[in-house]
């Protein structure tokens, strides 16, 4: 075994020791069998043992001084695909004080997911993510500690994973939806980065946060905004140096804060006016939470909840919405649906409105009776998720590729080295969600784990079945009750124009590398 940690390893110890053993047999032919020659071999020797004591590790990125890789930040997935390329399964490079390491391959991928007692992941996102929600005690002015991890999961949990639950919020979601996309009127332009966005804010808001702020304009304006400007603190500067009082770090503080007190307010307000809700704040409060866990709660799961599921359900609406194939196909399959669900299969009947009908189907439908836009939401996520996964070394032995991580160094793994594979998908940047169907089950029969887009072994995605169901209602309902077709900024339709292809360097969001917009016209 080879360690980063300069010890010297078995095979290395031989190829040591032979070389050494050579070397004074060298200097024993040259200077005949002399006390020197003893000498001059075993120094010989000794050199040798330590140089490959040092040597050892896997090859080694360098960044800038001090610093280090800041591409990792910069233009992270091209760093990491680019030196991936040109060292293989695992490479590191310096951040800071830390050590990163980063893998690729099958067999480093399925260590890395199956491995729980060396890695930990709340430890890797905690120090290399930044962009989280910071609320320090002494700006809340109590000490009770923050939410700690699994209590938050727990919650997660039972708000957005269970069937009664969702199926309990799904016509608040439905009826959400519907008004939202009213409000974009009968014709119009639409940067779907920014649109359908703002239809993720509403749902994650409605189902993991509280009805005073999903029902006002104004306070869900409010709170996108601070979102951005949070996210906005997940840059280089900001995580490399995390006490530098940098314009984004004070933005992010101050939004973090704000937000802080928005939920705040509505808690108080409500525990004052005894006063109750059906939401996931009413929840929380009569688990017995304080106000401060509560808070931090809200924050998190916007957090967790919005980025991911906005930028994918952009991308499903953009790439279904005007690929003619696509579109009849989700349409045909939602007719169906309504047809089997809602009239008990009776083909004569006439559906006036998608829309109206759509709002009247039960969870289960949406859940297990579309598979075609399953599989193209399937698609989107596989070609988005592409950014980088982290852990960090907590204990001795983890080994990779030989090579054994030092303790409190960090691991990488970036899902697009199994997502754009072409030994697992065939030509991997297009968008093809035939690929599922048997016999090709591209995501089944390549290598372990080629399918990453809700991660995989114990940090599964918590938030997927929500999420799946936001994407499918934001598709479902845009199609019915709209035609798109791909625009410029004043609303000019660009026939026969290809889509861009998405910034994969963004950490958080693979907006697309040039505007895009939507022309709009109501059916
Ligand atoms: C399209 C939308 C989404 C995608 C593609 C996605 C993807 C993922 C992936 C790949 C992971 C694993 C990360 C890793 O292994 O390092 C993950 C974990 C997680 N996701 Fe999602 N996610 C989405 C939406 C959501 C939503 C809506 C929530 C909740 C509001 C959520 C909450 C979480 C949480 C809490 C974890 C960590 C689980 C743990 O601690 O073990 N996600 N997600």
């Amino acid at each position: 075994m080879k360690s980063s940690t300069s010890v010297l390893s078995f095979p290395f110890a031989v190829e040591t020791a032979t070389t050494s053993i050579l070397i004074a047999a060298f200097a024993l032919l040259i200077t005949g069998v002399t006390p020197i020659a003893v000498i001059l071999g075993a120094a010989g020797a000794t050199l040798l043992y330590f140089a490959s004591v040092v040597r050892s590790g896997p090859p080694k990125v360098t960044g800038f001084p001090i610093v280090g890789a800041v591409d990792f930040f910069t233009r992270r997935y091209d760093f990491l695909t680019e030196n991936r390329r040109k060292y293989g399964n695992i490479f590191e490079f310096n951040l800071l004080q830390h050590r990163v390491f980063a893998l690729g391959g099958a067999s480093a991928r399925v260590q890395y997911f199956s491995n729980h007692t060396q890695l930990n992941f709340t430890e890797g996102y905690k120090v290399l993510f930044g962009g989280v929600p910071v609320v320090t005690k002494e700006a809340v002015g109590t000490a009770e500690a923050p939410a700690n991890m699994p209590q938050f999961n727990k919650r997660l949990l039972a708000l957005i994973a269970k069937k009664e639950r969702l199926a309990e919020g799904l016509p608040v979601m439905l009826s959400d939806i519907s008004k939202e996309m009213a409000k974009w009127g009968r014709e119009g332009v639409m940067d779907p980065f920014v649109d359908v966005y703002g239809l993720v804010f509403k749902l994650t808001c409605r189902m993991l946060g509280c009805r005073e702020i999903a029902e006002d304009e104004g306070k869900i304006a409010h709170l996108t905004k601070l979102y951005w400007d949070m996210e906005a603190g997940s840059g280089v500067l900001p995580v490399l140096f995390p006490w530098f009082p940098s314009q984004a770090k004070k933005r992010h503080e101050a939004a973090s804060m704000e937000l802080f007190k928005l939920v705040i307010g509505v808690i108080e307000t409500r525990r004052a006016l005894g006063t109750k809700e059906n939401d996931a704040v009413q929840f929380l409060m009569d688990s017995g939470d304080s106000n401060v866990d509560i808070a931090q709660f809200v924050m998190g799961s916007l957090f967790a909840g919005i980025i991911n599921t906005g930028i994918n359900s952009a991308w499903l609406l953009l790439q279904v919405a005007q690929k003619p194939v696509w579109r009849e196909r989700v349409l045909g399959e939602l007719r169906d649906l309504v047809i089997r669900y809602n009239y008990n299969g009776d083909e004569t009947v006439q559906i006036t409105s998608l829309n109206e009908e759509l709002t009247k189907l039960p969870l289960d439908s949406w859940e297990d009776g579309l598979p075609v836009l399953e599989k193209c939401l399937r698609e989107v996520v596989r070609m988005t998720l592409t950014g980088a996964t982290l852990r960090r070394v907590m204990a001795k032995g983890f080994v990779v590729d030989g090579y054994e991580l030092p303790l409190g160094s960090f691991v990488t793994y970036s899902p697009g080295d199994a997502h754009f594979n072409p030994q697992n998908y065939s030509r991997p940047f297009d968008f093809d969600p035939e690929r599922y169907d048997p016999p090709r089950l591209e995501d089944k029969n390549g290598e372990p784990f080629a399918f990453l887009g809700w991660g995989a072994g114990r940090h599964p995605c918590l938030g997927m079945r929500f999420a799946k169901l936001e994407m499918k209602i934001i598709c479902a309902l845009a199609l019915a009750n709209y035609e798109f077709a791909v625009a410029d900024a004043n609303g000019k339709v660009l026939v026969g124009a290809e889509l861009p292809e998405p910034n994969r360097n963004n950490i958080h969001t693979q907006r697309p590398a040039k505007p895009v917009y939507m022309r709009y016209n109501k059916i």
